[in-house]
């Protein structure tokens, strides 16, 4: 999968005092973090512990009880919806499976930002969605209907809707969801290559591996605050991962990267 020819720098992502209640549940508190440009920052945590939330609110999917989002020192809410979109695109863990479209169109939707109210696309927008495809390893898949599709290819399509939506932000909840091993790398790597492009690319994973081996930064949620955040090979580490996961971790060298890796033990419940 290749990374070429998509969107420009984006910078700093920043929330600033975030907070978000459903009803009478408090679901995240006090959220400051920084998420820089050129970059690629994993969102960590146990299940529930807000990071679909947090995504969703940097996203404007939901709107938070407190705090704001800043990018490059913009506040988001400043920025019409069509704007926003074009600095910020989100793949979200729920994938649509059920709508009756072809795959182009699915990847299409992406370019709807750019486009006046009820204009068609354009031959322009038509590349981009080919490239998009080819730069998920797609190519080809176009004319298929997404209801078709395995799991890992829809999730594929996503991610390329979001790559054609041209955006120097990418928001992905858990891109690798569905995918082969071969599949799951292949992803990362394209992240990888985005924000070596200059995007700011945050990913919630759930793989402590594919983290220490892809993410520059990480930032951990537990109980909807965030417990530690900065770079990934200072921060994961195995008293983090047995304090947060309750799993005892050791960290080695993995021989064919040069990165960590962590060999887990079992948990710490009886
Ligand atoms: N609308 C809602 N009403 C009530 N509780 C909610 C609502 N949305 C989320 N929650 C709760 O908030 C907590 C955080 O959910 P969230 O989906 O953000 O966690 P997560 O870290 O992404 O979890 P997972 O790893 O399981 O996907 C969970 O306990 C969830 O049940």
């Amino acid at each position: 999968m290749s990374a070429a020819g998509t969107a420009a720098a984006a910078g700093e992502l920043r929330t600033h005092g975030l907070a978000y209640s459903a009803g009478q549940r408090l679901i995240l508190s006090g959220i400051e973090c920084a998420l820089p440009g050129s970059a690629v920052t994993g969102l960590l945590g146990p299940n529930g512990a807000g990071k679909s939330s947090l995504l969703r609110l940097i996203a404007a999917v939901l709107k938070p009880t407190s705090g704001q989002v800043s990018l490059a020192g913009t506040d988001l809410r400043s920025l019409k919806r069509k704007e926003r979109a074009q600095h910020l695109a989100f793949v979200d863990q729920q994938v649509d499976a059920d709508v009756p479209l072809s795959v182009a169109d699915a990847v299409l939707v992406g370019r709807l930002p750019y486009r006046p109210a009820y204009a068609p696309e354009t031959i322009r927008d038509e590349l981009i969605v080919q490239r998009s495809l080819a730069q998920v390893g797609l190519e080809g898949f176009g004319a298929r209907r997404l209801d078709s599709l395995s799991g890992g290819e829809r999730q594929r399509v996503h991610i390329a809707r979001a790559l054609a939506q041209q955006t120097g932000v990418l928001l992905l909840d858990e891109p690798t969801n569905h995918l082969d091993l071969n599949a799951q790398n292949g992803v990362l790597d394209l992240l990888r290559g985005l924000a070596r492009g200059g995007s700011t690319v945050v990913a919630a994973l759930h793989d402590i591996n594919l983290t220490a081996a892809y993410c520059d930064h990480v930032i951990v949620l537990a109980g909807g605050r965030v417990v530690a955040s900065g770079e990934t090979a200072s921060t994961l580490t195995p008293g983090l991962i047995r304090s947060v996961y309750g799993v005892p971790a050791v960290r080695l060298d993995n021989p064919l990267t040069g990165r960590p890796v962590f060999a887990f033990g079992g948990t710490d419940q009886p």
